[in-house]
């Protein structure tokens, strides 16, 4: 089999084409949506993301505003910043972009943030609520990847679904959303016996180790849907996911690329949050 490659990047573009939309309206109402991101320290790789949402935040019509905090800024500072920001009423969205530095603990950061601003979607009380299948803010990512499986018919109720990886930000959360769209999901990770055993079983298999080549044929089921959350480099310091592409391609019915996959998704559900976050605001007045 051939795998039908899902395009991430045009599944955004079409959101992000209905998303300037509906800003455009709202401003007719008197109000822009305003996202804040804070970046801590100068990691490089933060800042090419960085540079993206606020390149997107302004194509979408979107206010955006950059803090850039210096390296040292202790917790204190940050947590003052984050207090006045979710009192100031133009601001819809707050993003503290992580990994932050050692000497700040992220936990308290995360909840420091009011759960009404969080389009992250990391407070606790979001994840609560999305455990529990209350409307919230979802995690960007894997929002990203439940829209994309629908955008392709990718039916999900009473699939086996296997996640990869179980960090707090990509692997908890997107098996959370499938087993709330009925997936029967198993999670895998550096503990698990067999992997291979485990991930043929997936009808939709996901990706979120960190680790370029780490899925190969031999992991995949005969006509899967593939998706790779990876973002690593290679020696060429080209961009790869998790997954080897071309052996893995061969054997699956849908596979994501990277680029062009899932990371175009990931900004795009920030902007969609950022946008319902502003509509939420209006219904409080
Ligand atoms: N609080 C917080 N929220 C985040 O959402 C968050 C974060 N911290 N820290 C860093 C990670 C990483 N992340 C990406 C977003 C988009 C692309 C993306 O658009 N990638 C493009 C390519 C970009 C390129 O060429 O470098 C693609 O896959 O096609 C990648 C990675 C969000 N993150």
């Amino acid at each position: 089999m051939t795998a039908v490659i899902i395009n991430g990047k045009e599944v955004a573009d079409k959101k992000k084409h209905e998303i300037a939309q509906e800003v455009s309206s709202l401003k007719g109402q008197g109000i822009t949506p305003g996202l804040v991101v804070i970046l801590v320290g100068n990691n490089h790789a933060s800042r090419t993301y960085v540079t993206n949402k606020e390149k997107t935040c302004k194509e979408l019509g979107m206010n955006s505003l950059l803090i850039e905090m210096p390296e040292e800024t202790s917790e204190a500072e940050l947590l003052a910043k984050i207090e006045e920001l979710n009192n100031d009423a133009a601001i819809h969205g707050i993003l503290v972009q992580l990994p932050l530095p050692k000497h700040i603990d992220e936990t308290k950061v995360i909840e420091t943030i009011s759960p009404l601003k969080d389009v992250d979607g990391f407070h606790p009380i979001n994840i609560g609520r999305m455990m529990t299948g209350q409307k919230t803010f979802l995690p960007c990512t894997p929002y990203g990847i439940m829209v994309l499986l629908e955008e392709y018919g990718i039916s999900v109720a009473g699939k086996h679904a296997v996640v990869v990886g179980r960090s707090n930000i990509v692997g908890k959360p997107v098996g959370q959303l499938l087993l709330n769209q009925h997936a029967t999901v198993t999670y895998c990770h550096s503990r698990t016996k067999d992997l291979a055993e485990q991930t043929r079983q997936a009808d939709i298999l996901v990706a979120a180790v960190g680790i370029p080549n780490f899925i190969t044929a031999e992991h995949v089921k005969e006509g899967a849907v593939v998706i790779d959350v990876g973002i690593n480099r290679n020696e060429a310091g080209k961009l790869c996911g998790d997954v080897a592409f071309a052996e893995v391609s061969e054997k699956a019915g849908y596979i994501t690329p990277v680029p062009k996959g899932v990371g175009p998704m990931t900004i795009t559900m920030l902007m969609y949050n950022t946008l319902q976050s502003a509509k939420e605001s209006m219904n409080r007045k």
